[in-house]
């Protein structure tokens, strides 16, 4: 029976996927398994049984990393798996930041107790309310990803003009991607073009911050800005200094924080991109498929920190060991297993960055003693017999 420990709400469809063998809880103790949302895993002590951790989303800057690969722990997120969701609130966004809407909606609420009155206030008042129409107008992408080339594509048939910066764009974004959007030559290229910008990068080390007083002094006057990524992307008291000085007209962020919900030209949501049913399936199916291939087959697909090695369903027995990526591990752990008569059937090791992982299919019955002797093998983090 494998454990799985949920810290967030995850779509039942999706656990359904585990089967009868698991027992899945928000609660249960030593788990071989953690899948969750946003929960936020930096202060959670990583229990000794933990395998694996899936994100059911995209965003992986909730989970400790470091931590997670020194230990063997391999983590996962859903690539693509809720592209759509986002991409759609953005597209609404976009038409948010330009029209006036919620601020119109708010101010016609005002109007309930003026009875017949009402509808002669509306007209009135409404040319308070007016905004441009993106038609024709230019939107600058920030990371042509899973959601940012859904975005471009999506304005490109509303009639924008679509640029795009992404210095490490993949071969796969880049054959989805509309050949009507153009390459910005670099960042501050975009920065100048814009009409909108719309974020869609990770929160790294590299990005966070890349929206500050520097970014905002390049931007077109009045230019709109849509954060649909992190909180950290964007520096809070340079945006604020932005809109106040005009530079940006509004600024539309899933990020509520307490320093921007009493700014009139900014429009917060409560982090709702990923909010719809289809959306939390897709992750919560992908975030299952991954755990389960993992805990019953030792295959580790779309991970973010050890390597992707998949050697199909297990017939046999196999092996798995997460290590550091250092000269000799193969021979010290071929070595070990040769010592005890045991025949190596298939055999995949790949590396990530300091840690690497090896598969191996062993023909007959294997002492689990082995297992222990390659675990005190200076460098191997975990073995497991499957
Ligand atoms: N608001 C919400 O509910 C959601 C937010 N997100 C956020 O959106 C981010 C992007 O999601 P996806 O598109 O699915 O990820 P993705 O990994 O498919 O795309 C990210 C893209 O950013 C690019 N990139 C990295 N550094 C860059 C830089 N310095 N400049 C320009 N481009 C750079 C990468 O090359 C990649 O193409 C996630 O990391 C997450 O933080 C994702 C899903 C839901
Ligand atoms: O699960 C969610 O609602 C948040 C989604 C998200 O931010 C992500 O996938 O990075």
């Amino acid at each position: 029976m494998y454990k799985i420990k949920t810290l967030n709400k995850i779509s039942k469809k999706g656990l359904g996927i585990l089967g009868k063998n698991y027992e899945i809880s928000d609660d249960c103790e030593n788990p071989d398994g953690i899948i969750l949302r946003s929960f936020k895993m930096h202060d959670m002590e990583l229990p000794e049984s933990l395998r694996a951790v899936a994100r059911a989303g995209a965003g992986v800057n909730n989970i400790p990393l470091d931590k997670c690969s020194e230990k063997g722990i391999v983590v996962f997120n859903t690539p693509g798996a809720n592209a759509n969701a986002v991409k759609e609130l953005v597209i609404c966004s976009l038409l948010l930041s330009s029209r006036k809407v919620v601020q119109g909606i708010n101010w016609a609420k005002t109007l309930k107790d003026e009875g017949d009155q009402a509808a002669s206030l509306v007209e009135k008042g409404k040319s308070n309310f007016v905004g441009p129409e993106i038609y024709g107008k230019t939107l600058g992408v920030v990371g042509l990803g899973a959601i940012g080339v859904k975005v471009a594509n999506a304005a490109h048939h509303l009639g924008m003009n679509v640029v795009g910066y992404d210095p490490y764009l993949s071969v796969d974004s880049a054959w989805h991607l509309t050949r009507f959007a153009e390459k910005a030559t670099s960042f501050d290229d975009l920065l100048a073009q814009s009409d909108y910008i719309t974020i869609h990068v990770p929160a790294l080390p590299s990005t966070i911050g890349m929206f500050n007083s520097e970014a905002f002094a390049k931007m077109k006057k009045g230019a709109r800005l849509l954060n649909f990524s992190r909180d950290t992307l964007v520096d809070t008291t340079d945006i604020q200094a932005a809109l106040e000085d005009g530079t940006v007209s509004c600024y539309v962020t899933d990020f509520a924080t307490a320093d921007l919900l009493n700014n009139d030209k900014v429009i917060c949501m409560p982090h709702l991109g990923a909010s719809t049913p289809e959306s939390e399936e897709n992750c919560a199916v992908m975030a299952s498929n991954e755990i389960k291939d993992f805990l019953e087959n030792g295959n580790i697909i779309n991970s973010v920190n050890y390597p992707n090695c998949d050697m199909g369903e297990k017939n046999g027995e196999r092996m798995t060991v997460a290590h550091k990526n250092v000269p000799n591990m193969l021979k010290h752990i071929t070595d070990l297993i040769a010592a005890k008569g045991v025949n190596i059937d298939t055999m995949l090791n790949k590396s990530r960055g300091d840690y690497a992982y090896t598969m191996l299919d062993l023909q007959g019955k294997i002492d689990p003693a082995i297992a222990k002797e390659i675990e005190d093998i200076d460098g191997v983090i975990k073995v497991t017999l499957l």
